[in-house]
């Protein structure tokens, strides 16, 4: 083996010395790439000392996490933040919604053409006698082949409906469902309004037109799938899991961590869906945004074969989001390769959106479907769900069709993973200039594992609980109630150790659907028998809710904190910009507070 002796020339020196037979033009062109490489390593080295002193002026960033199940408004209310104080990067984002906004609407059409399918086959299967009780149910049905894809009323040959209908009798839960909201899981066997209990009839009240209107609508279905392929995996809704409503408790209770960059999955979600289909639409805006957007092309799956976005200044995975102000832009100049990619589909999906305009507002229009869809419960599932665009067919089908700020926060497109969004305020406010950031996680039960690494580093938290949500069923367990899913979350986020010193802001969200659902006739004792003969209206609901709330925050904090809550209904952005302002003051004054500064 060979040894190494005092008298050996030095390896370092040895490997950095010039090449022995080195000839003037090598020599020259090596000092030229030396003295390019210094050149740049003090640059780099001017660059962090000049961040580092702005860093120091400006003071730490505020970080406010956002929690809560999913589809309780987390991403909403971000976008209200990003309306209030980055409209600008708003703005840039805006039309890439066009495609999202579409892949909702085109769900509602292919929902009303399932009911209206599964319609056709139940008054099929309906056995000969049953359908012969009325005369005009004798009349012969064209097959659908033969149907010419005209939409008129007049061809009609298939019966109207008897009065002789079969009695609509909801096999809803019965008492007891939510007997004390905090505590275990529902009855699996039981279920609400919202599930989808559904009432067939023994024959059916749709015509040719309806007919017509399924075969000119097929292509949708396409549609759909095209879309949901462009945008990712962020369009499908969170898959079942059985777990935990806060898993974190455990990990909490053992004292474990781990590390926040292991959970934070960048360019994943949302903004990178969106980015997917941007460039297709707007040639001249891509065209001047191209160098500054975090255009990804990448869904969750393809991360990994990416390279990862990753801030060498700053030691941390640049964040997924072109959120900020200008001058923290740079920060994703790293991708800027990325950008432009084009997706034929999403405008290809457009086209086809276009043409299908008239049938679509014909379909949602005709009385006949209205009925059935308000029969089998599908009508208030829709109009109350998310991403509703019905009403509204014809403007955002239309060729030229731009999305309006509201139709932004309409627009719904799930979460996945940890978001990152960063900003400062211009003007205003006791602490104009400081940096933000807030987080926005992904709300379902598979997800809330990725919640806990951000505890110990938030200096407020805004936790979303959707009010209107009492009779409604989580969507990845069926046997839990969302309303207790959201207080469970609640009384594990009151009861953490490491929050003990975080702000925590209660948003009681969705009152607007809270006031439609009441007024619709829906009863909350029904489904929380605790509620009693209280009145039921929107103002009573929200004002109980909002002390069972309390009273687990009270219970369960650690510490004596205020509690602050606030009725919202975070698509209405003018009150929530109101809303969002008080939020605003009232975290800086808490963290300004809490460094000494005030
Ligand atoms: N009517 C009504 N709709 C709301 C309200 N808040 C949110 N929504 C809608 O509900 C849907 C879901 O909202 P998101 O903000 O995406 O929910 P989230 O909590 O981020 O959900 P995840 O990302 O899955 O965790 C969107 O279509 C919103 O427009 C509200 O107060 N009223
Ligand atoms: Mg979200």
């Amino acid at each position: 083996m060979a040894v190494l002796t005092m008298d050996s020339p030095d390896p370092l020196t040895l490997a950095m010395a010039p090449p022995k037979d080195e000839s003037p033009a090598d020599r020259w062109a090596r000092e030229q790439r030396e003295a390019q490489a210094r050149l740049i390593s003090e640059q780099i080295d001017a660059h962090i000392k000049a961040e580092k002193q702005a860093m120091k002026k400006r003071g730490k960033p505020v970080k406010v996490l956002l929690l809560g199940q999913s589809e309780s408004g987390k991403s909403t209310t971000v976008k209200n933040f990003q309306m209030a104080y980055a409209y600008s990067s708003f703005l840039q984002e805006r039309s890439a919604w066009r495609a999202v906004i579409h892949l909702n609407l085109v769900r509602s059409i292919n929902t009303i053409l399932d009911t209206l399918g599964k319609e056709l086959s139940d008054s099929r299967s309906q056995p000969q006698s049953t359908r012969s009780m009325s005369p005009a149910r004798s009349h012969t049905r064209p097959s659908t082949a033969q149907v010419r894809p005209t939409v008129s009323d007049k061809a009609s040959t298939l019966p109207r409906p008897s009065t002789a209908r079969t009695k609509y009798s909801p096999s809803i839960d019965t008492e007891n469902t939510l007997v004390n909201p905090v505590a275990g899981d529902l009855d699996p066997d039981t279920e609400d309004d919202g599930d989808g209990e559904e009432e067939a009839s023994s024959f059916s009240t749709l015509t040719d037109k309806h007919r017509v209107l399924q075969l000119r609508l097929a292509p949708l279905r396409h549609v759909q799938r095209d879309l949901e392929q462009s945008l990712g995996a962020a369009t499908s809704e969170a898959p079942g899991f059985r777990g935990d409503a806060a898993p974190w408790t455990r990990q909490e209770d053992l004292a474990e961590r781990r590390p926040r960059e292991f959970f934070i999955t960048s360019r994943t979600g949302w903004k990178s869906a969106l980015n997917r289909v941007k460039s297709s639409y707007n040639a001249v805006r891509r065209a001047s945004l191209g160098s500054r957007e975090d255009a990804g092309d990448a869904d969750e799956n393809a991360m990994s074969n990416k390279r990862k976005p990753y801030d060498r200044r700053r030691g941390r995975p640049i964040s997924p989001f072109a959120f900020m102000n200008r001058d923290d832009s740079d920060d994703d100049a790293d991708w800027s390769s990325h950008t432009g990619e084009c997706e034929p589909q999403a405008q290809t999906a457009a086209e086809i959106i276009s043409s299908s305009a008239e049938d679509m507002v014909a379909l949602w229009a005709d009385p006949d479907v209205q009925a059935i869809l308000a029969r089998r419960k599908v009508k208030s599932r829709l109009e109350e769900g998310p991403g509703f665009f019905l009403n509204d067919v014809a403007r955002v089908a239309a060729r030229d069709y731009e999305p309006s700020d509201e139709d932004v926060v309409r627009a719904r497109l799930r979460t996945m993973g940890v978001q990152e969004y960063r900003f400062k305020f211009d003007k205003g406010g006791v602490d104009a200039g400081r940096e933000w950031i807030l987080y926005d996680v992904g709300g379902a039960r598979s997800s809330r594992h990725a919640w806990y690494p951000y505890f110990d580093d938030i200096h407020a938290l805004i936790f979303l609980a959707p009010i209107s949500c009492f009779d409604e069923r989580l969507a990845e367990d069926h046997r839990v109630n969302r309303l207790q899913d959201s207080l469970m979350i609640w009384k594990a986020v009151c009861g953490s150790k490491l929050l003990r010193h975080v702000q925590l802001i209660l948003f009681l969200n969705k009152c607007d659907l809270l006031q439609k659902k009441l007024s619709r006739g829906v009863r909350v004792v029904k489904y929380v028998p605790s509620y009693g003969d209280r009145p039921n209206d929107a103002q009573s609901v929200a004002k109980y809710f909002r002390q069972q709330f309390k009273d687990v925050f009270m219970k369960q904090s650690p510490e004596k904190r205020t509690f602050y809550s606030y009725l919202t209904s975070v698509i209405d952005t003018k009150a929530t910009a109101i809303t969002v302002a008080t939020v605003r003051d009232g975290i800086q004054r808490n963290y300004m507070k809490d460094a000494d500064i005030l």
